[in-house]
């Protein structure tokens, strides 16, 4: 059976990237990851946006009408004034989803002992799961892929494992992984054939 195409928003949220001042690697990298993790056919969804939290709420809000079944954003969770993504994040939710931004949090401190700075959410609204990604790029295949041994073995599991089973649970297309990159966990009785 053919992969079920899905739509996915990608936010980076900075106000250097977005002015102009540095190039952004926020949206290339959150490209780049997911296209070697998902076996579907993907359309991204991007937007480059100051640290506004008005602006950050409406593109979100855009993203899920739009009819993207995840967001990913990055940047902005930090203590810094400025850093407003979970705030933003969180006004636009109708469930909170906690395990998220606890364990990528885990996952970040086995990186980097700042980790506890992230303020990282994640949440549902309608049909679409919104997580947000710290700001430094390598940050999004540390958070999303895990930490594995030299020799392969999975030490921490990164979050995405648990992505695919979630968009199932409110009601999205069947994401398939390419396992060598994170293998999504599913219960056995919520479990396709594989394509
Ligand atoms: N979109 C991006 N593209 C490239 N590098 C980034 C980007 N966002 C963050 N970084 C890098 O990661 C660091 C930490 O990110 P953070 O989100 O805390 O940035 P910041 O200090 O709030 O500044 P800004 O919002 O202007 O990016 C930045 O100082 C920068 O080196
Ligand atoms: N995996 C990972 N998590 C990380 C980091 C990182 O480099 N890798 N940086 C930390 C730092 S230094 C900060 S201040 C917070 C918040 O970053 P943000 O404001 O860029 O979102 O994320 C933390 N989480």
């Amino acid at each position: 059976m053919a992969h079920e195409a899905v739509r996915i928003g990608i936010v980076s949220i900075s106000d250097r990237a977005s002015s102009g001042v540095y190039e952004d690697k926020g949206l290339p990298a959150l490209k780049d990851w997911l296209t070697k993790a998902l076996k579907n056919d993907i359309t991204f969804d991007a937007r480059l946006i100051p640290d506004e939290q008005p602006a950050i709420s409406g593109a979100l809000i855009e993203l899920v009408d739009a009819g993207c079944s995840l967001v990913l954003t990055t940047g902005g969770t930090g203590p810094a004034p400025r850093d407003v993504t979970p705030e933003a994040t969180l006004a636009v939710a109708d469930k909170v989803m906690p395990g998220f931004g606890e364990q990528m949090r885990q996952i970040s401190l086995r990186f980097v002992p700042t980790a506890i700075l992230s303020r990282q959410v994640a949440v549902i609204r309608g049909k679409s799961l919104i997580i947000n990604l710290p700001g430094q790029p390598r940050a999004i295949q540390e958070t999303l892929e895990g930490l594995r041994a030299a020799g392969g073995e999975q030490l921490v599991d990164g979050i995405f494992a648990a992505v695919p089973y979630c968009i199932d649970l409110i009601g999205g297309p069947y994401l398939e992984t390419n396992d060598d990159v994170c293998a999504a966990f599913r219960p056995k009785s919520a479990r396709r054939a594989a394509s």
